[in-house]
């Protein structure tokens, strides 16, 4: 659905994308992760064709961004981090008004625009004006707008930002859905736990580099970075936490009244051999999981030292 080739972007002297690649499949959910300021709203701007690359290419379902950017903007529904909303329209008036610059009739648009209302949550406020919405009302109001045309590929720029853990919880859900629905999307965020149970893919972008793409779990491992397991036992839980201790990859332990939490430098087969070890050794293994933290280690590990501007 996206294939980027040696996209660079300069502004004057400055360097905001230098030489990035990237591809996504058809039907991916793909998180952009990087601190302020990395390129991540830059990339997307050209790949909605609002701004021309350096150099480089952009393609979007086969189409190059700069030769073709019509074909593109059919295929895409693009959100981006600041968007303008018509304060003097009601919610559905907004989305007529969206809906008809794409040229949809209105008897057509008679029976898209309650779908799309109710899809983002939004139809007990269809004749609310657009100024009186909450900030997360008015972002989902923004996401149905980019689906009036039925896209294929959604550009979310920070879609999440700014908004309280409830509308966040909303959002994602939201996106759930249209994942369900067979759409690619790529969404960015500076904040990793954001994107953590939605995305199947990460790429991480850092003073417009790509330092890491991939599967979650692939860049975990590639990057060695440290798991923590938080383990349970039925009694024994110091002898437990000594023989843990003793386990060649285990950095450090410690133990609260959810368990023996433990900083593990091993990849599966190890952490595998740390289980059957304790289960040979008679302990009683309530659980034995890793704890939710990993994607933001992985972020900070890769992007350690480089000085984000946040
Ligand atoms: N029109 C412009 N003129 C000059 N510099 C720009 C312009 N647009 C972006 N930049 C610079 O390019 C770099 C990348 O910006 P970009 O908006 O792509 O970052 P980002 O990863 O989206 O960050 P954020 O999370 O803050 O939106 C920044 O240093 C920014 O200041």
């Amino acid at each position: 659905m996206i294939e980027i080739r040696a996209l660079s972007k300069q502004f004057g002297q400055f360097h905001a994308l230098k030489s990035i690649d990237l591809t996504i499949a058809r039907g991916t959910v793909f998180g952009f992760v990087g601190p302020n300021g990395a390129g991540k709203s830059t990339t997307m701007s050209i790949l909605a064709t609002l701004m021309a690359p350096t150099s480089g290419t952009a393609k979007v379902g086969g189409y190059d961004v700069t030769e073709h950017p019509k074909e593109v903007r059919k295929l895409i529904g693009y959100m981006p981090d600041f968007f303008g909303v018509y304060d003097q329209f009601k919610a559905i008036e907004y989305l007529h008004f969206y809906a008809a610059s794409y040229g949809i009739p209105k008897s057509e648009r008679d029976q898209l625009i309650p779908q799309l209302l109710e899809l983002v949550n939004l139809t007990d406020k269809k004749n609310a004006y657009v100024d009186t919405l909450s900030r997360g009302m008015k972002q989902r109001l923004c996401l149905a707008r980019s689906l009036v045309h039925d896209p294929e590929l959604l550009i979310l720029d920070e879609p999440a930002s700014g908004l309280d853990p409830r509308a966040r919880i909303e959002m994602r859900e939201i996106l759930k859905e249209l994942k369900t629905m067979g759409k690619t999307i790529i969404i960015s965020s500076h904040i990793l736990p954001e994107l953590a149970e939605m995305v199947d893919e990460i790429g991480v972008i850092e003073h417009g580099e790509m330092v890491a793409q991939g599967n979650v779990q692939d860049i975990q491992n590639r990057l060695r970075v440290k798991r923590i397991l938080v383990i349970r036992t039925e009694g024994r839980e110091q002898e437990a936490e000594d023989y843990i201790r003793e386990h060649p990859h285990v950095k450090r332990v410690s133990r609260d009244d959810r368990g023996i939490h433990v900083h593990f430098g091993g990849h599966d087969e190890e952490q595998a051999d740390l289980l059957h070890g304790m289960i040979q050794h008679g302990f009683r293994l309530i659980s034995f999981s890793e704890a939710q933290t990993n994607l933001e280690d992985v972020f900070l590990e890769i992007t350690r030292g480089g000085g984000g501007t946040e």
